[in-house]
């Protein structure tokens, strides 16, 4: 029986079986949680048994003061140009709402240095510092929190982070303008890079990473900074799984962190680890236009 049957009334000379009320209907597909977000939960139970708090991520757009400068990232620094960096045009700037004495040591820092750092001697513009962008990585809300830490009355901390972060870089297979960002920060009197790769050690092995290995590496707002890579049994070869350092002075002093104390962190991504686990060679399958979250 047709819409049009019923329209052009062809239903009155055709035969029809009898309606069978007992026949059970089409089973509906269910729905299926997203593999990103199961991997997401994953790492959220990691960071949870290992003593970590959630940070706040919900604010996609960032100042680049507290993305970049209060990192200890200059101003002139290739990763800050908009070919590497979604900067807003509406608004196109914020006043971050720094104190000013926090602003005034961050330009002090970059311009002459201090904490034994020469710093960059270059001429720190408040301007640059309040452009509005997409942030390019979670590291600038551990910013936010270490300073508010600082300012607070340091405490030993533990955070993670696990959110979008937004790149202005070419696209391929593996890779988006934007990524789910992983990180961890502790922070606490006299760590050392000892802690760090005895706490990476308990991270990816809980991953299923036992073996773990490191390469010297560089970062902006971390030194010393390594490489993580990880032995793979089915791909029989080392890969890399993420970046870690130790903060610099350079950064946490003018935040007002005690001398002695330190913060370490990592960071990886969470469209890599999920794309194993759940054998998607393509991002595109995974995150992306096609795909909504
Ligand atoms: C621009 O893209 C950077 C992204 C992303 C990344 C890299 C570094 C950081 C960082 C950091 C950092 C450093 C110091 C202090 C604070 C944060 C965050 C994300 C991954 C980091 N990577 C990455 O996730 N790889 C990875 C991680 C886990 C994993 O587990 C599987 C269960 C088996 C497998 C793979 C390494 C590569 O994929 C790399 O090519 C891509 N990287």
């Amino acid at each position: 029986l047709t819409a049009e049957m019923i329209q052009k009334g062809t239903w009155r000379t055709q035969e029809f079986k009898e309606y069978n009320f007992n026949a059970l209907g089409a089973i509906p597909s269910g729905g299926h949680l997203h593999p990103l977000l199961k991997v997401r939960t994953q790492f959220r139970k990691i960071f949870t048994q290992m003593g970590f708090e959630e940070m706040p991520t919900n604010n996609y757009v960032e100042s680049s003061f507290w993305n970049f400068d209060a990192l200890f990232q200059p101003q002139q620094h290739p990763a800050r140009d908009a070919h590497d960096t979604f900067f807003l045009t509406k608004p196109a700037t914020t006043t971050t709402g720094v104190p000013e004495e926090y602003l005034q040591r961050v330009k002090d820092v970059h311009q002459n240095g201090g904490y034994g750092s020469i710093g960059y001697g270059y001429s720190w513009k408040l301007a640059e510092s309040q452009k509005n962008l997409l942030r390019t990585h979670t590291t600038a809300v551990s910013s936010r929190m270490l300073y508010r830490l600082a300012q607070d009355g340091f405490k030993p901390a533990k955070y993670f982070s696990i959110d979008r972060v937004f790149r202005n870089e070419a696209i391929d297979r593996t890779h988006l303008a934007e990524f789910h960002q992983v990180e961890g920060v502790i922070c606490d009197r006299g760590l050392t890079l000892g802690d760090l790769i005895g706490v990476l050690h308990q991270f990816f092995s809980r991953l299923g990473l036992p073996k773990l290995r490191f390469k010297p590496a560089y970062n902006p707002y971390t030194e010393p900074s390594m490489e993580i890579f990880s032995y793979s049994e089915e791909l029989k070869k080392y890969m890399e799984v993420g970046n870690s350092g130790m903060f610099r002075p350079e950064m946490l002093r003018p935040m007002g962190m005690p001398e002695d104390v330190n913060v370490i962190a990592w960071g990886l991504s969470l469209e890599r680890p999920t794309m194993i686990l759940y054998g998607i060679d393509n991002i595109r399958d995974l995150f992306g236009h096609k795909v909504s979250l």
